[in-house]
């Protein structure tokens, strides 16, 4: 519930939308109900003067059906249109909201989910959301409404007796029966949602790793599992779905009583002269036409379950902290762009050990330097700590002066183009996956960024140039060719006056190694060089000859395996 309110919170910007669907959907019931009374009522009636000879006013009446008659009309089309424009409204908020949140946590903040179980979260949580108000608020509210005027109307056109039997026949078959029967099976609604969101991220990962899979033989192993989750899924929905016919039936039998009753209590009145014989046909078909309101409720009580579930992920997700904020007071970018970490300790969480301790690095405007270490000393750590992916625990990192932690994130991350270990390649064009680094780069420039990363002849020969599709994560290039591309991006991006290059020669043969190397020394202009590499006898090329490299020093490395071995024991 506390979550359904702060979903309803969420929303506030379309409140009026809501409100003016849930209005429509009101007045076109109520227009079906009036219709189908007022329409019963006047043929009994013009009946009933056939017979006795009497005169009756036909026009009132037959005015009421053409109007309720096409203000249902109307009302329908309106309903659906009105519903559906809210929820798109809805759904479009919700995601774009959850992705701004998810863009303020990331990255470091989401490290411990899978990106396909963020994505089955954004896709298939927030579509269940579209339950919430097209299913459950709008017919519940609708429903409510309707049944109380029903009652009022029946208490003064008939009796309280027979006022009382309808409404609790509404309240058991209608109400209290489908929302007890969807109780019983809210662990298996819940069961099915989860699954659900589990089977669409597993079957990405299981796309994502196919290749991998299908070489390893684990594929099999893999589609087994993804059945067994489905022959879950299946079990689960079925439980589901045969107490949702429960209630529907349930809800057929208390409409069928209530139209015994208002029979039986309706002729008994009658005979008795208390009520005249047009209006046990008035409350006859209001009666019946009433329980089309309650139609969708035991839809909506069994939907909650898994709409309750898919809320409570949503929330946790969009609940997790940013490792990292904006400074409640920001310091304008200064002019200059040394950068200087100083003493600069940090510890993963959950780790005892430091991943880096007392760590010092100078890197002033303009020069390059070469950041060595084992695998493991702590190099990646130490650049994502540049660009605040993470906020150091002690020590102070620095820019032009200025200590990073008073700049705003996007000032400070616009002056360092950090190209990582493994750059992600975006499932687009080459000219894609350029421009999303520098949007307004004309094609001329991004030859000239893939020229200085020494991509320009690769391209060159591929089938469409800067148009050609690279695949999934640049599945169609070489590991080397990927690497140059995120090299390329952080080129294009003229704010940025420090590179930070992870290892770019990693996996590349010496001479191509040196090739690449001494294309980023010529390219990068008078922009700073940070480049993490292991490739000592290479470095002159594009390393300041006067600086030695920074190595993350040996006894830190020793001290840390040694704490790795530590937080590894039981
Ligand atoms: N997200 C993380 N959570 C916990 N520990 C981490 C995380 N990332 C890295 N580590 C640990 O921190 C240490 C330093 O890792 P880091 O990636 O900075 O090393 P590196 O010097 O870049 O290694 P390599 O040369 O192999 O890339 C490692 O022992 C690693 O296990």
């Amino acid at each position: 519930m506390r979550d359904l309110l702060r979903l309803l919170k969420l929303w506030r910007p379309a409140w009026p939308w809501l409100l003016g669907a849930v209005l429509v959907s009101l007045l076109t019931t109520l227009a079906n109900l009036t219709l189908m009374a007022t329409a019963g009522w006047f043929v009994t009636a013009m009946a009933v003067a056939g017979a006795t000879g009497s005169a009756i006013n036909y026009f009132t009446p037959s005015s009421i059906i053409r109007f309720t008659a096409i203000v249902r009309t109307g009302g329908r089309w309106l309903d659906r249109v009105l519903g559906h424009e809210a929820t798109f409204r809805l759904l479009s908020a919700t995601r774009t909201a959850l992705f701004s949140r998810l863009e303020a946590i990331a990255p470091a903040g989401l490290d411990d989910l899978r990106s396909s179980e963020v994505g089955a979260r954004l896709k298939l949580d927030v579509d269940r959301l579209e339950l919430v108000f097209l299913r459950l608020i709008a017919p519940l509210v609708v429903a409510l409404i309707v049944g109380v005027l029903v009652v009022l109307v029946i208490a003064w056109r008939g009796d309280g007796t027979l006022a009382a039997a309808i409404a609790a026949i509404i309240v058991i078959g209608a109400l209290l029966l489908p929302l007890l029967l969807a109780r019983t099976s809210r662990a298996a609604a819940e069961r099915e949602a989860a699954l659900a969101s589990q089977i669409q991220s597993r079957t990405i990962e299981h796309l994502d790793g196919l290749a991998a899979l299908l070489i390893t033989g684990d594929d099999r192993r893999r589609s087994d599992q993804l059945a067994q989750l489905l022959a879950e899924r299946m079990k689960a929905e079925r439980q589901v779905v045969n107490r949702s016919a429960l209630a529907q039936a349930m809800l057929g039998i208390a409409s069928d009583a209530a139209v015994m009753v208002v029979l039986g209590l309706g002729a008994a009145a009658v005979a008795s002269a208390r009520l005249a014989g047009p209006d046990l046909t008035l409350l006859l078909l209001l009666v019946l036409s009433c329980f089309e309101a309650f139609a969708p409720i035991p839809a909506a009580a069994f939907g909650f379950g898994a709409t309750a579930s898919a809320l409570r992920r949503l929330f946790a997700l969009w609940d997790r902290q940013p490792l990292v904020e904006d400074p409640a007071h920001p310091v304008a970018l200064p002019p200059g762009h040394d950068l200087i970490a100083d003493h600069v300790s940090f510890t993963y969480p959950g780790r005892s050990q430091p991943a880096l301790a007392d760590v010092n690095l100078a890197l002033p405007a303009g020069s390059a330097r070469r950041l060595d270490g084992a695998s493991g000393a702590g190099k990646s750590t130490l650049i994502s700590l540049l660009v605040r992916a993470r906020d150091l625990d002690r020590g102070e990192i620095r820019l032009g002066g200025v200590p990073i932690k008073q700049l705003r994130l996007a000032d400070l991350r616009s002056r360092i183009a950090l190209v990582p270990q493994r750059p992600h390649v975006f499932a687009a064009t080459i000219a894609d996956n350029l421009r999303a680094f520098a949007p307004q780069a004309s094609d001329e420039q991004l030859w000239q960024a893939l020229a200085k990363a020494g991509l320009q002849n690769a391209v060159n020969n591929m089938p469409d140039q800067l148009a050609t599709y690279v695949g999934h994560g640049g599945a169609q290039l070489s590991g080397g060719e990927a690497r140059r591309l995120a090299i390329a991006r952080g080129l294009l991006r003229d704010d940025a006056r420090i590179l930070v290059l992870d290892e770019p020669t990693e996996g590349l043969d010496d001479a191509s190694a040196a090739a690449m190397l001494s294309t980023i020394a010529s390219s990068r202009g008078d922009r700073s060089l940070l480049l993490v590499s292991h490739r000592g006898g290479l470095s002159p090329a594009s390393a300041d000859d006067n600086q030695k490299p920074l190595v993350l020093g040996d006894a830190d490395l020793a001290a840390h395996h040694r704490n790795q071995r530590a937080d590894q024991q039981p």
